[in-house]
């Protein structure tokens, strides 16, 4: 078994996961149509890399990417994973079990795996090389293009041949050599091109740069010359600077020596002439000093004269001064007389005016309290005259409502005296009635009271009894007089008009308009009130205006008599200022008088200090005349012997001079001679460097190595000019320019050789492959040749087959020929066939084949579609027997084909437009059962 299993998930119909498990010999694949069989075809090629969309019966390739169907929704990724079993090691990797995936998206992105690692497609395909797997191999046999393998072109039909020959490898390597080949010769074609324009340019560079090599070489020397010029003369300019320093060197240390001696002889006559100098100094001051003394002295006489003189100027003076100084004191003393005397009248002018001050104070306190008073009254009046109006106001409106009342009382009067038939005539009848029956019973009680008085006059009790009786009697006499005069009193009471009682109610009509009466009364008593106190304010304020009036004038007249009454003081004080301020001057006189008296006194006695003083002095310098007159005649003798010996020193130091005059100059020329002896190797330095921009002292070393005399040199130089000139123009950077062009020369060069070396090897391999694949190719063409005539006898029960190469002396190139002639039939072009036999003819090329070199499976796709029954029996024979050494996989609808196989695998769709696995039990002897109604076996 080689096959092992397929999973299949979203390719084509497959859109659930299905996995597929294979067995060894013979499996058929069983459905209806449509169900999905061919797709498993197609996944398995796909997975193993076909790229050609018509083969996978695709437009694109997005195409094999489940599609959906009205219950489901497409989907984004086909994934197919083909398992397969290499325990004898078929491919070329060392695991018992290789398996390899491809997947694609929906986008576009496309992934190979082997063993789940990622891959190219590249190493997929290499994976299969030679083994009879493949896309354009011949282990898997579509549907309806069994024949094809007889229609394809002589050319391509050899195909199947180089599998089996197992050359395809050799095939690819030597197709890939033949292009290396082809690439190298085009390089090498390329190269060779870019070689010869740089050869040109080799060559033409050569010569130029041997011209500049030589050039350069004068140059060279021509520097070489020139700087053992200019080192010959820097040798001569050294060695005559070293000569010159060495003289210079004896020279200053002759003339350092004399400017020692004449600075030893200086210093003594400096030092002398300092001496003497600081003598004549000391003498001259000394000199000085006794001038100076002589003058002071005569000054300091002169001096004691003048103070003198001064001294009694003073003392008169102050003389005079003490008698003015009394006169001034007295009259001091009478001023302040006077200002205490004006001093009292002021303070009594101030107590008036204080007075005067109080008065006024008082009367505007006086006028504003009164004012005040006035502007209450006149608030008074004016409240008061505002009530009168809000009291008239009320009043009238009292008045409004009496008036209505009124009308109101006479109306219900009116109305209550008819409805109570109230009669003035009957009351008075009554009453008069009333009265005569009270009179008729006051008589009656009278009597009685006159009758009893007259018992108790008497004494007597006899007769007692009766007489009670008979005022017992008299009485209900007058009981019956009083029911009489209740009875009238009655009547008189019915004529009193009741109504009036609600009148007089305490709401009553009468009662309202007391009310309002004794609300009027009252308020013209307020009225009254208001205008008594108005007129009492009035009256008040008249006579308050008045006083004011009269307040004013007082006030006037006190504060002009303040005014006056102030002037007087301010004029007493003025005058009393003045004769202060006439004090102060005489006070003031009187101090600087003092003062001046003191000074002149403190003057005097200064004076007199100061003649002491100057007496003092005067014989101080005495003194210090004897001390000089000592010290200058000590000078003079020092001096003359100094200035004897300075003579001497001078005429010793001019010679001296002259001596070293003549030295400095020796010195000065030697420092000039070197100044220009270092001045020419500066310019020879500079110009060194300016033309040749080295540095001349880098090659001082040399100095002592040259040989040449500079006219052996200059004559060398000479010569080398005259052969530079001949050289011509020179390009100078040829050298430069050579090497670059000779290193690409050069790499080219060994391009070059390298390429022709790899051509060589590349024709050599190629070769080597086309004899390989040759002798392979015929070895296995031969084996298949015989195979197939067999096979075509065997298919055929008889007949006779063929295939010719066209080109047998280009085998690797040659097409082939298929001949076949069926039993009975002349030989005739495979075009003139029928479709079965046609099938049968590429059944028993297939077989042929498998019998060189078997391929590990084989699918074959309804190849028996169109074969008859005795076909089918033979090739199901031919099936079952080559089953025993391979794998097929055969997708049929023929039972016989299915009666061959031993296991039987079933793809159905329940679901419609998706596929689906089923498992197929195979039964006892050749019997099959399935799920499915639509798998069958015949
Ligand atoms: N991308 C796709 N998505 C969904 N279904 C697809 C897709 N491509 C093809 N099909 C379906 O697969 C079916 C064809 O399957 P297949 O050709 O394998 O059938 P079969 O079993 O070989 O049929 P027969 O026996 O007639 O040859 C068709 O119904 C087609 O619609």
């Amino acid at each position: 078994m080689f096959l092992k299993s397929i999973e299949i998930f979203g390719f084509k119909s497959f859109a659930d996961k299905s996995l597929i498990q294979f067995s060894d010999g013979v499996s058929a694949l069983l459905g209806p149509n449509g169900c999905g069989k061919s797709n498993v075809v197609d996944a398995i090629k796909w997975v193993l890399g076909e790229q050609a969309t018509k083969s996978l019966r695709a437009d694109k390739m997005e195409d094999v990417i489940f599609n959906g169907t009205e219950a489901r929704k497409a989907l984004n990724v086909a994934e197919v994973t083909l398992t397969l079993q290499n325990d004898h090691n078929l491919l070329p990797l060392d695991m018992p079990e290789v398996s390899v995936k491809r997947r694609l998206y929906r986008n576009g992105d496309s992934e190979y795996y082997i063993n789940n690692t990622p891959v190219r497609l590249k190493e997929l395909r290499e994976l299969f090389y030679d083994t009879g797997v493949g896309k354009s191999a011949y282990s898997i046999m579509e549907q309806g293009k069994i024949d094809q393998v007889l229609s394809n072109k002589p050319e391509e039909r050899r195909l199947i041949f180089e599998e089996a020959a197992a050359i395809t490898k050799f095939k690819v390597r030597g197709q890939e050599a033949e292009r290396k080949l082809l690439r190298t010769e085009e390089n090498m074609r390329q190269v060779e091109s870019i070689l010869s324009e740089v050869k040109r340019s080799y060559d033409a560079l050569k010569k130029q740069s041997e011209k500049t090599v030589r050039y350069r070489e004068l140059k060279d020397e021509t520097f070489s010359v020139e700087l053992s010029i200019q080192l010959l003369k820097l040798r001569d300019l050294l060695e005559a600077k070293d000569k010159r320093n060495k003289e210079l060197a004896v020279a200053a240390k002759e003339r350092d020596e004399l400017k020692h001696r004449i600075d030893t002889i200086n210093e003594s006559v400096e030092s002398n002439l300092d001496q003497v100098n600081t003598m004549e100094s000391e003498l001259i001051e000394t000199q000085k000093l006794l001038y100076g003394i002589e003058l002071e002295k005569n000054n300091l006489t002169s001096q004691i004269s003048l103070l003198q003189e001064r001294g009694q100027e003073i003392s008169d003076k102050l003389k005079s001064d003490k008698e003015t100084e009394a006169v001034i004191s007295k009259r001091i003393e009478e001023v302040q007389n006077t200002i205490l005397e004006k001093e009292k009248s002021e303070k009594a002018m101030e107590s008036r005016v204080q007075e005067n001050q109080q008065n006024i104070q008082f009367f505007a306190a006086s006028i504003t309290r009164t004012s005040d008073r006035i502007a209450d009254n006149q608030q008074g009046i004016d409240s008061s005259t505002r009530e009168i109006h809000t009291i008239e106001a009320e009043q009238t409106r009292l008045q409004e409502s009496l008036a209505e009342l009124t009308d109101d009382i006479v109306a219900q009067l009116d109305q209550g005296l008819q409805q109570s038939g109230y009669s003035i005539k009957r009351r008075e009848e009554l009453s008069e009635d009333f009265h005569g029956r009270l009179q008729g019973i006051r008589i009656a009680v009278q009597g009685k009271r006159d009758l009893l008085s007259d018992f108790t006059g008497t004494g007597e009790v006899e007769g007692l009894q009766d007489r009670i009786r008979g005022l017992i009697e008299s009485l209900s006499d007058i009981d019956g007089k009083i029911a009489d005069l209740d009875h009238v009193y009655t009547q008189l009471e019915e004529t009193i008009p009741r109504f009036l009682d609600d009148f007089i109610a305490p709401e009553g009509i009468i009662t309202r308009k007391r009310g309002i009466d004794e609300r009027m009364r009252s308020l013209r008593h307020e009225i009254e009130n208001h205008r008594e106190r108005i007129t009492n304010f009035t009256e008040e304020n008249d006579s308050l205006r008045k006083k004011v009036e009269e307040y004013r004038r007082t006030l006037e007249d006190l504060k002009l008599s303040d005014v006056q009454l102030k002037n007087q003081v301010a004029s007493i004080r003025e005058d009393i200022n003045r004769t202060r301020t006439q004090t102060e001057e005489m006070y003031t006189r009187l101090r600087e008088h003092r003062k001046q008296m003191a000074e002149d006194e403190g003057r005097l006695q200064g004076l007199s200090n100061k003649i002491k003083e100057v007496e003092s002095q005067r014989l101080s310098q005495e003194k210090e005349e004897k001390n000089l007159q000592k010290t200058l005649s000590r000078l003079e003798k020092t001096i003359s012997t100094k200035n004897a010996e300075m003579i001497r020193k001078e005429k010793e130091l001019k010679t001296s001079m002259t001596g070293l005059g003549k030295a400095q100059a020796k010195v000065e020329k030697l420092q000039m001679t070197l100044a220009e002896i270092s001045a020419d190797i500066k310019n020879l330095y500079n110009n060194f460097r300016e033309r040749y921009s080295q540095e001349l002292s880098t090659y001082e070393d040399r100095i002592y190595e040259i040989t040449d005399s500079i006219q052996e040199l200059k004559k060398n130089m000479d010569t080398l000019k005259e052969e530079q000139k001949s050289l011509g123009s020179v390009n100078l950077m040829a050298p430069e320019e050579f090497a670059e062009v000779k290193e690409r020369y050069e790499f080219l060069r060994g391009q070059m050789d390298d390429l022709a070396q790899a051509k060589s090897d590349l024709e050599r391999i190629t070769a080597e492959i086309r004899q390989e694949s040759a002798e392979l190719f015929t070895q296995t063409y031969e084996k298949i040749r015989k195979n197939f005539h067999a096979m075509f006898r065997r298919l055929f029960g008889g007949g006779r087959a063929e295939i010719r190469l066209t080109e047998p002396d280009r085998v690797l190139e040659s097409g082939i020929e298929i001949f076949a002639q069926p039993p009975g039939k002349k030989l005739e072009s495979i075009n003139l066939l029928s479709g079965g036999e046609r099938s049968l003819t590429a059944v028993a090329l297939l077989f042929a084949t498998y019998m060189v070199k078997p391929s590990p499976f084989c699918l074959l796709d309804e190849i028996d579609a169109a074969l008859d029954e005795s076909n089918v029996g033979r090739f199901v024979t031919m099936l079952m027997e080559f089953g025993q050494s391979s794998q097929f996989i055969v997708i049929t609808h023929n039972k016989k084909t299915v009666a061959g196989a031993r296991t039987l695998l079933g793809v159905t769709m329940e679901e419609s437009g998706v596929s689906k696995v089923v498992s197929i039990r195979i039964g006892g002897e050749g019997e099959v059962t399935t799920p499915d109604q639509n798998l069958h076996r015949g």
